[in-house]
């Protein structure tokens, strides 16, 4: 193995795992709790396949909208019932490793969040192997900037990811908006079981072709440049939640509970919630329920009442 107890991370947990214990930690379906690993998989499927079927069933959306010149560069657009200028919007980056899942069945939290005057946008991004990891991150700037520009009297626009789009949503973190000639109204992240260091994810037999070099790992790690070279946000009212589920791996606990320790450093909003009794699917396919705790709070969030 490479010299991985060297440099700055001396101490991480990781670098004493075996790879298959590395390989475990970072394989989510592993650590579900009430079904098979397939089952879940195929289960999370099919709750985000229903979930797009029956928001696309309402007409008040716009789908494939291109955000850029690229054949993958779409997004689709749900919105309320009550038509309003000043619409919040809350941005959503499906997770899958980088490398499977689309925009086509992540529709999971349109129906809850519409429902109460949110815009919701399902952000479709090129996967491995069509995309790389900074294309991806380039694109998921090009989404938000696209939705500023065509809604700029938006009352904040939220982003939410789930696992590797909560990677994708966090390095929103990093972004110099004045390259891209608009500063997009980020009023909150909501960072669902991500992963912010992608070093150790090198090292596991999914995602190696991803991950070709330390360079492109440290890139594309916001807990890396953040503890390197904390960002200060646009907005100080800007809130972050960082969340994962009790039945997350520990290195994904690990991973979630450093990068909002390091945002508290760095002067961020940033908030920590275990959510009890889910897994890492369970944690976002229950934003179909309006009732469920992360519909809640993140509902709370946008309408400022927490
Ligand atoms: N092969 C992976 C799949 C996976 O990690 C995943 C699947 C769907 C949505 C998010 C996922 N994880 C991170 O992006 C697993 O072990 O579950």
């Amino acid at each position: 193995m490479d010299d991985l107890d060297g440099g700055p991370k001396r101490g991480a947990p990781w670098k004493r795992m075996s790879k298959e214990e590395l390989e475990n930690q970072y394989s989510p379906s592993r650590w579900v709790v009430r079904l098979g690993a397939e089952e879940a998989l195929r289960t999370y499927s099919q709750i985000g396949n229903e979930a797009t079927k029956r928001a696309q069933a309402t007409g008040r959306n716009l789908l494939d909208v291109p955000y850029g010149d690229g054949e993958g560069e779409k997004l689709d657009i749900y919105f309320p019932e009550a038509v309003s200028e000043a619409l919040p919007f809350l941005m959503f980056f499906h997770g899958g490793y980088w490398q499977s899942g689309s925009k086509d069945s992540s529709a999971f939290m349109v129906s809850p969040l519409t429902a109460q005057g949110v815009a919701v946008v399902i952000v479709a991004y090129d996967i491995a192997p069509k995309g790389t990891l900074d294309q991806m991150v380039d694109q998921v700037t090009q989404s938000i900037v696209f939705v500023q520009k065509q809604y700029p009297g938006n009352q904040g626009i939220y982003l939410c990811g789930h696992s590797a789009g909560a990677h994708l949503a966090a390095m929103m973190l990093l972004a110099n908006w004045t390259e891209h000639g608009v500063t997009p109204n980020l009023k909150g992240f909501f960072l669902v079981s991500g992963i912010y260091d992608l070093e150790p994810v090198m090292h596991t037999s999914e995602n190696a072709s991803l991950l070709t070099t330390l360079e492109v790992a440290q890139r594309n790690s916001p807990q890396w440049h953040l503890q390197t070279a904390p960002t200060q946000p646009v907005d100080p009212a800007c809130r972050i939640l960082v969340t994962v589920g009790q039945h997350d791996s520990p290195e994904f606990h690990r991973q979630s509970r450093e990068l909002y320790q390091t945002l508290r450093r760095g002067g961020w909003k940033a908030s920590f919630e275990e959510l009890h009794d889910v897994d890492h699917f369970e944690i976002l396919w229950n934003l179909t329920q309006k009732d469920y705790v992360l519909t809640q709070i993140i509902l709370k969030t946008i309408f400022q009442e927490s």
